[in-house]
């Protein structure tokens, strides 16, 4: 890849904040491309290379993810540390502990894609929303497949209608011209990423966006820091406008995580009637002078809506509370595991 100034890699000035000068003598800043077992592929303004992670980084809960800043070391291709994010999409773990995952960090917006057939589903919409929300990620939702349907101005004002003020862009995918409409999240630096079920147009429109080159450099061959010989995909790649899509599997297979913090903003119209209603604690099931109820009734709130808000902030909450218990469970282990360890010492009597 050719010289990369800061700002092409996505380099925001509020990066420089967490950084002093000594720092920058210590180290440079280089933006993570890929993740590996053995370390991380990255690109800074000495073009692309390989760093070993240091091990305390390489732990679940700070794990550094693709799109990520790091300071390397000047002389030895070692992170030093990882700069603060701008936003994180994290995924939640397969199997029922709802561990997260980081999946793609300093994301500028998140396309959410949906086709105009029956994958468009407000309540998945809803979802993905909640999910951008939480990542502190701009989210624009793209209806693909306007070209298969006469009813594609229905998705969208449906969605309008249901949604609240989301930004909704309908294209035809397969179009050479697809991608014009979503120029103005592509500006050079910027960073976005795709969303949305399997056959909508996610890979048909990241082809778009990637010029030819590096649509073949999606898999190079590089040193790791070893001087070992690596296959690597990357997965984050520059686009003909000189901003970057994160394409990683952990994107393509992103497991919708509840936000309760983030379903408030979700269901902010939703939220505001519930301060209109005549108690602090109302559940809008049959209390007096309800709101919500009254919205309902007027048809100004949809019961699809409130049924898949309530449904998102149960499954919030069985998250929270697995997660509480899980990191319980781990404090209790280590402070048995020391206790272990004590009563090993005295009977050796050290
Ligand atoms: N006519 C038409 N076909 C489309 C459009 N978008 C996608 N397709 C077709 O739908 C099929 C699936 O598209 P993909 O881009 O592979 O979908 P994807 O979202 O990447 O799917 P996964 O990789 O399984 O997640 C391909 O044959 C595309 O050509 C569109 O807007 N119009
Ligand atoms: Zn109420």
């Amino acid at each position: 890849m050719s010289f990369q100034t800061l700002s092409q890699l996505g380099w925001q000035p509020g990066y420089a904040q967490h950084l002093t000068l000594t720092d920058f003598e210590a180290g440079y800043p280089a933006r993570v491309l890929a993740v590996h077992r053995s370390g991380l592929s990255v690109l800074s303004s000495r073009g692309t290379g390989s760093v070993v992670l240091p091990h305390h980084l390489l732990e679940a809960e700070s794990a550094v993810a693709v799109g990520d800043w790091v300071l390397v070391e000047h002389e030895a291709d070692r992170v030093m540390r990882l700069l603060p994010r701008q936003s994180l999409i994290e995924r939640v773990a397969a199997g029922g502990d709802h561990r997260r995952q980081s999946i793609a960090a300093n994301v500028d917006t998140l396309f959410i894609v949906t086709s105009c057939n029956d994958d468009f589903n407000l309540s998945r919409l809803e979802r993905y929303l909640a999910l951008a929300c939480e990542a502190g990620v701009e989210p624009v939702l793209v209806f693909t497949k306007v070209d298969l349907s006469d009813t594609a101005n229905e998705y969208v004002a449906e969605a309008r209608a249901a949604l609240g003020a989301v930004t909704v862009v309908a294209l035809n995918a397969t179009d050479t011209m697809a991608v014009a409409p979503l120029a103005r999240w592509l500006a050079t630096g910027r960073t976005v990423a795709f969303v949305g079920s399997s056959g909508v147009g996610k890979s048909t429109l990241t082809n778009r966006l990637l010029g030819e080159a590096s649509q073949q450099t999606r898999t190079i061959r590089e040193d790791d820091a070893k001087g070992r010989h690596t296959t690597t995909a990357r997965e984050m790649f520059p686009t003909a406008s000189g901003a970057w899509v994160i394409d990683t599997p952990g994107m393509r297979e992103l497991r919708i995580g509840a936000a309760e913090s983030a379903l408030d903003s979700v269901f902010d119209d939703i939220e505001a009637l519930a301060e209109q209603c005549r108690f602090r604690d109302c559940h809008h099931e049959g209390d007096a002078d309800c709101a919500v109820e009254r919205a309902l009734a007027a048809g100004t709130l949809d019961h699809r809506r409130l049924a898949n808000y309530r449904k998102l902030q149960r499954e919030a909450a069985v998250a929270q509370r697995t997660l509480r218990e899980k990191r319980e469970q781990s404090r209790q282990f280590g402070a048995m595991a020391k206790e272990a360890m004590r009563a090993k010492r005295d009977r050796l009597g050290r």
